[in-house]
């Protein structure tokens, strides 16, 4: 099968205007060829009552903490990393991260994300995973050096670069890398200032996490006497390409770094919330010019990685934080979990039209839920979820069609996470 025509109904263009098109998508050269009336295909998907759109983005995940999805919730970030997640994780081994991540992907195709920027541990597992289930991702091994000895923090940070070095334009493209320090307090400054101008000349991007709580801005405004964006800056953390996660305690200075510098936020409401750190001033990201991509972070803080759910959360939160209706609205949403999450991760998806990406979902509308349909856009925002999903294609492979798995044993899958799952439950124990 090397192309597949989508047949039978809407499409949402890149003006998020929708109108009646079918959709012909080529695997070969992995493109969007015709949108319209379009020639016959090898493959055809049916999209009656269902509205072609881009394939989502969740530009910022664990994947493999699917495996401790529900393990240990309702704490502060502080508390709940040290002293639940981080000794659980110290027990992982590289299976658990193949079964946990083989778990997200699933969970992630069938609710339509065919994108995502993923930082954990024993990510030559994760690239495999990645290469057989058809996504794409761009992956880092996330360096934490803080309480560890010399030599092991050394190694972290080796890991890191050899893995962004490795693993680079493999899968075709659909594998891309980054350098990943934890975050500006989990690295000390000694080591960033080391290896950052070693990722550069990789020529690959960061991806960290940054001014998420109070607790860890404080602290460092406290000692440096300057805000952690633009400690971060003075390392040369914030460029073109580079994207930071959560970005929920920010000022108007940062702000303005972050737009002048072209590095992206992945805003993750959900995980905010669950913790409790705060609301992101998305709207004012905005109109600063600042780029927004949604992201789930791990599924222990989420719980799950829909981000369908994080369109509608984003939209909620955005409004309070704000204190207006009108800020974070839909259409805003559903461009920063496309084009947003393109643009944050460097890859071209994002847009229905030739030439573009073939990263492709159909959502069906037929749902009581889903119905009358006043607006499509409203309903990808504030009333669709995962669930809605009926084809996902990467490339223009399909991955999920009708439902199914194409590439992805969803009972094996299950079977095996599970029971890792509570093997490292065990171990850690
Ligand atoms: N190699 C590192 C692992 C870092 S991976 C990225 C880490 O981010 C953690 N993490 C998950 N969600 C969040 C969050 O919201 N903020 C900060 N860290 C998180 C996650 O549990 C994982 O330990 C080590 O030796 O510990
Ligand atoms: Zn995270």
């Amino acid at each position: 099968m090397t192309t597949v025509v989508i047949r039978g109904g809407r499409v949402l263009r890149p003006d998020m205007t929708v109108d009646r098109a079918d959709v012909l998508v080529d695997g070969e050269t992995g493109t969007i060829r015709a949108v319209g009336d379009v020639p016959a295909g090898d493959e055809v998907l049916d999209a009656t009552e269902g509205l072609v759109m881009p394939g989502l983005v969740n530009a910022h995940t664990h994947a493999a903490m699917t495996l401790l999805r529900g393990y240990a919730d309702d704490k502060p970030l502080d508390r709940w990393l040290r002293e639940d997640i981080w000794p659980t994780e110290a027990a992982l081994e590289p299976a658990d991260v193949r079964a946990g991540t083989d778990l997200a992907m699933a969970e992630m195709i069938r609710s339509g994300t065919t994108a995502f920027g993923d930082m954990y541990f024993y990510m030559n597992e994760v690239a495999e995973a990645v290469e057989a289930a058809g996504l794409k991702a761009r992956i880092a091994h996330g360096i934490v050096t803080v309480g560890k000895d010399a030599s092991a923090a050394q190694d972290d940070l080796e890991e890191g670069l050899y893995i962004a070095k490795s693993h680079d334009g493999t899968a075709d493209g659909r594998v891309r890398t980054a350098f990943a320090p934890h975050s500006l307090t989990t690295v000390s400054e000694e080591q960033l200032a080391a290896f950052v101008p070693k990722a550069r000349a990789a020529g690959v991007p960061l991806h960290f996490h940054a001014n998420e709580t109070r607790d860890e801005v404080d602290p460092i405004v406290a000692e440096r006497d300057e805000r952690p964006l633009a400690y971060a800056d003075s390392l040369d953390m914030l460029s073109q390409g580079d994207f930071l996660a959560h970005g929920v305690h920010l000022d108007e200075t940062e702000m303005g770094l972050l737009a002048d510098r072209g590095t992206s936020v992945v805003h993750c409401p959900a995980s905010n919330m669950k913790l409790a750190s705060g609301m992101a001033p998305v709207q004012r990201l905005l109109d600063a010019g600042v780029g927004v991509a949604l992201g789930t972070d791990g599924a222990a803080s989420n719980n799950d990685l829909d981000v369908f759910d994080e369109m509608r959360d984003a939209a909620m939160i955005g409004k309070l934080a704000a204190g207006d209706p009108a800020a974070v609205a839909a259409e805003t949403v559903v461009r920063m979990a496309t084009e947003g999450g393109n643009r944050a991760l460097g890859f071209d998806g994002g847009r229905i039209e030739e030439g573009a990406a073939a990263d492709v979902v159909v959502v069906d509308f037929d749902a009581p839920r889903m119905t009358p349909v006043h607006d499509y856009v409203s309903h990808l925002a504030y009333a669709a979820t995962g669930s809605d999903v009926r084809h996902t294609l990467v490339d223009g492979r399909v991955l999920l069609r009708d439902r199914k798995l194409t590439t992805l044993d969803l009972d094996a899958v299950r079977e095996r996470a599970a029971s890792r799952a509570a093997d490292l439950v065990d171990r850690a124990g």
